[in-house]
Formats: C-alpha cells, structure tokens, sequence
C-alpha cells in the first residue's frame, strides 16, 4: 500500500461534494461558459466570472477550492505549502478526449505540483464515454460520479487519459496546485476584484457584462466559415424551452451575437415572459 502510494501517489474520495454543491457549480457553467481551450470543450474559470462582472459567482467556490487544499496538502503530506494554481468549470462535449499525458507536461505547466478534478455530474446518467484511466497502477479506471473527486501529482507518477465523449456534457471542476507563490490563483484574483471596484464603470452589483462575442461562438469546423456554428449562451437557453425576443430594430443588419448583448425577453411557445434582461447572460443567470 505505502510502496503503491510512492510509485503512483493518488486518492479518490467519494461523495466528497454534495449534490447540491454539484448542482450549484453546473448552473454556474451553464449560465456562464465560454469556448474551452480545446475543440468541443467549454470552460468557467474565476477570472472570466469578475471580468463579466459576476463576482458574486464566486462565493460557491470558496471553501470547496479551501478543503480541497487541505485534503491534498494532508495526502500528500504538504500542509501549508500549496497555493491554487488554477480553478476552473471545465465541460467536454461529444468528441472531447484527452489521450495520455502528465499534467506538467509542458514548459509553461512546470509549477504544477497536484490536480484535483472534482466529478459533477455521472457517466451512464448525463453524458456517454468520458472514463478516466491511469495508465500503471490502482485503481487503474475511474468511472466520473458526481461528488467524487480524484487527486493526484501532476507528474509522470500518473500518467492518465479521458475517452472520448459519445454523448450528453462531462463536467469537473479541475483545480491545479502550485508550490510556488509566484503562481497563486488568490493573488490574480484579488487584484483583478479591486481593479473593477476601482473603476466604477459597471452597470450594476449583479448585472453581467458579455466578453467578447467569440468568446461565446462555438465553431462546428473551426476551418470553415464563421457562420458555421452557435452562440452557446443562446443554445443553452434553447435546451432549456426558451426562445430569445429582441426588441431592437432588428432591420438594421446586426447579427444574432450583437442582439444577445442587447436587452431581451424569453419565450416560451407563444407565450412571452414580461421581464427584461440587460442581455443574454442576465437572462440564463436569472431566468
Ligand atoms: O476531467 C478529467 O477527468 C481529467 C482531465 C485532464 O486530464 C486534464 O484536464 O488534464
Ligand atoms: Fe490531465
């Protein structure tokens, strides 16, 4: 067991998140994602909720990113010495993979000491494929279950891979931990918060403000056209029953992502819902 834990230190606790918590962060992501960093991959990180201004998101994260820290400092036998490196809500859709690789496996990753990758939703239930294997030693498969989570050194200890998704949305939240200050997600953050309280020109403690539009597009053939493909805010309100009406002057030639910054109104079939949204991401926030 110890000689198991030295060659491939990891540790998986189930049901370390409650259900509500997982439904919480899913809500955060689906009202608030952007395209990922990889093809069919969408991602909510810290720093994109305070650029929006949408602060208060925040707030579900705090202590599950501090009891992850100290359940990973205690494992691996570090206790105050990490740093958050990284946070992020991180989904993979269908046609998502990742095949085998160490999580420091690039010059720019090097600061990264352990990955946590929180589970929040179910294979089997939301979403088909998307098993995580370690390529030596136990357990060899994980099988994502929401509220489990599977910690592990990001380095060539534990090599791993994810298969790809056949169907439905795989979500985490992955965090990365540093041994080096120069890299702590805190520090960034905090100074991003004071920098837009500082500069008074939000329009309101809750009201979200749209990052640029391509932020949003969802390419389907990143090599084609840019007309091939969707707003992803508008198409999560769309699985959700709702359809978007502006009351813009929709005659002017402005295209579906500048009418989603403008104010809008959802329905439903015919029927329309009296409340005005500032724009497309108040309206998925608040629905
Ligand atoms: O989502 C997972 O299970 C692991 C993802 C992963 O390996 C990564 O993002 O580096
Ligand atoms: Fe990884």
């Amino acid at each position: 067991m110890a000689e198991a834990k030295q060659k491939h230190p990891r540790l998986i606790l189930r049901n370390f998140l409650t259900l509500f918590q997982c439904e919480e962060l899913e809500f955060i992501h689906k009202s608030n994602s952007t395209v990922g960093y990889r093809p069919n991959v969408f991602s909510t990180t810290l720093s994109h909720l305070i650029a929006t201004n949408s602060p208060h998101l925040l707030m579900p994260f705090v202590p599950i990113r501090e009891s992850l820290k100290e359940k990973v400092e205690e494992f691996f036998g570090c206790e105050y010495e990490l740093f958050v490196e990284f946070t992020g809500l991180i989904s993979w859709c269908r046609g998502a993979s990742i095949g085998w690789h160490s999580d420091d496996n690039r010059p720019y990753l090097k600061q990264r000491a352990f990955a946590a990758v929180c589970y929040l939703n179910s294979f089997g239930k939301d979403f088909k494929g998307g098993l995580f294997h370690f390529q030596d030693g136990e357990p060899r498969t994980i099988e994502p279950l929401a509220g489990d989570v599977v910690m592990y050194t990001a380095d060539g200890h534990n090599i791993h891979s994810v298969d790809e998704i056949t169907g439905g949305e795989r979500l985490t939240l992955t965090l990365w931990f540093s041994r080096d200050a120069s890299h702590d997600e805190d520090a960034k953050l905090v100074s991003l918060l004071s920098q837009r309280l500082l500069h008074n020109n939000v329009p309101g403690p809750c009201l979200p403000l749209l990052a640029s539009s391509n932020m949003y597009w969802f390419s389907l053939d990143q090599s084609s056209h840019r007309q091939l493909g969707f707003d992803i805010c508008w198409a999560r309100l769309h699985v959700l029953g709702f359809d978007v009406y502006s009351y813009q002057d929709t005659s002017c030639d402005s295209d579906l992502s500048e009418l989603l910054t403008m104010p809008l109104q959802l329905a439903r079939g015919v029927e329309l819902f009296n409340v005005e949204f500032v724009n497309i991401l108040h309206a998925l926030q608040d629905f």
